[in-house]
């Protein structure tokens, strides 16, 4: 059985809740590290007050015993502290004259599920669709991602990323060592390398925030330490890079996605985009450069996968766009909820965390067992194939 995992839970609900199936035995869990990936996405520079409301850790209630998986399903719940202010809005039925009522969502947002879900769902409330389109679902994914970092940093995989641009601002091209790229961006309020950079953005959103406006960006993550052969070109949906731009794309507010140089790729030529090969005794056959973002065939190619994905602005704004009432059908202001007014810096750190989730599966499905030790014993006779290649 692959690896797969579903969620479940309400923005204003008491809790979410997904299920891992297909984690091996035997990994220890650390659950403060578990706890950081939470934490890491909430903060970051233009959010709104909800992030100080939540105070989001990670309860595992199903398939890890004294610290390590047990082969069973993991459950995973991530309690919404913002749950006490929503119970009545909730819980109790819309009725004409009441204040929940009032809450009735019924002037839908541009840009939002809002619209498309009343009508496919026949949802009269769009708070229906809301609750559950809203990016707060992303809290509980990055708590799986976690859980796919832990796998894959037990085999020497490991994964970073940064803020690329906000809106106007772009930040400049680095190319950091890994350690140093996440210590820095660890530091910074919008995961940026430089502070000059990380002050242009937050001065950038306050003044977006200020106009009652939303702004998105580019965000970047880099997988290193992979073996050559994850993914494969015998099937479309075995390509591990069609697979991570699925999952990029399923991200809340995504709107493109780019591996390597991506779309640059279309304005070069061949001999300046085609990584050459290279072999040497200590590193075996590699890369002169990294252009191709560590994918030929759909195959990792033993280099650092580069992925980038593009964030639109947020669609709730303070200052609305133009929209229908669904009551009346007049034309209205959208609604306004409570918002942020970018949360590129999060969005980053669920990239990252949706990342990690497809190279653990292919790597689960590439040397797949029921515990650590029968996939490192896999893992470390693949090594000596390629040595020997
Ligand atoms: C971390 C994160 C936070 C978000 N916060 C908000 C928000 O506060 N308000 C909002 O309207 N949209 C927010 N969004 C975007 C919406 O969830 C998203 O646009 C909506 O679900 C519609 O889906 P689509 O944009 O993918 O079509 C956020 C997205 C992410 C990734
Ligand atoms: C709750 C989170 O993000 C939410 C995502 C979101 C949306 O529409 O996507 C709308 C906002 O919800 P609320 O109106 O409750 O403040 C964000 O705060 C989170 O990231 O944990």
């Amino acid at each position: 059985m692959s690896l797969r995992y579903l969620t479940a839970g309400e923005t204003h609900g008491p809790q979410l809740t997904a299920i891992v199936e297909g984690m091996p035995s035997n990994l220890r869990i650390d659950f403060e590290a578990l706890n950081f990936q939470l934490l890491r996405r909430q903060k970051g520079y233009g959010r709104g007050r909800r992030m100080q409301i939540e105070r989001d850790t990670a309860d595992i209630a199903g398939g890890v015993r004294h610290g390590q998986t047990t082969g069973a399903p993991i459950a995973l719940i991530v309690v919404n502290n913002d749950w006490k202010h929503w119970t009545k809005i909730m819980n109790i039925e819309p009725i004409e004259g009441t204040d929940e009522e009032k809450r009735r969502v019924h002037r839908p947002r541009p840009g939002h599920a809002d619209l498309n879900g009343g009508l496919k769902y026949d949802l009269k409330d769009l708070r229906n669709v809301l609750e559950r389109s809203s990016a707060r679902e992303t809290a509980v994914r990055v708590a799986v991602g976690a859980l796919a970092r832990q796998l894959l940093e037990a085999f020497g995989i490991r994964i970073g990323g940064q803020v690329l641009r906000i809106g106007e601002i772009e930040a400049p091209v680095n190319n950091l060592p890994l350690d140093e790229l996440i210590e820095r961006t660890e530091a910074s309020s919008v995961r940026v390398v430089d502070e000059e950079t990380e002050k242009k953005m937050e001065a950038y959103i306050d003044l977006i925030k200020k106009e009652g406006d939303s702004v998105g960006g580019v965000v970047q993550c880099i997988v290193e330490g992979l073996p050559v052969g994850l993914g494969s070109h015998v099937q479309y949906d075995r390509k591990l890079d069609g697979r991570i731009a699925q999952a990029v794309m399923s991200i809340n507010a995504f709107k493109g996605v780019e591996i390597g140089i991506g779309f640059e790729a279309g304005q070069l030529r061949g001999s300046q985009v085609h990584d050459e090969i290279l072999y040497s005794e200590e590193t075996g056959y590699t890369r002169a450069s990294n252009r191709l973002g560590g994918f030929e065939g759909g195959m990792t190619n033993g280099m650092p996968i580069v992925v980038r994905g593009v964030m639109k602005p947020i669609p709730t704004l303070y200052k609305p766009l133009r929209s229908v009432d669904i009551d009346t059908r007049e034309p209205f202001n959208a609604q306004v909820e409570r918002s942020d007014a970018c949360a590129v810096p999060a969005a980053s750190v669920v990239l990252e965390s949706v990342v990690a989730w497809e190279v653990a599966k292919a790597f689960l499905e590439k040397f797949g067992g029921d515990s650590m030790e029968e996939i490192k014993a896999n893992y470390d006779n693949y090594k000596r194939q390629l040595e020997s290649y």
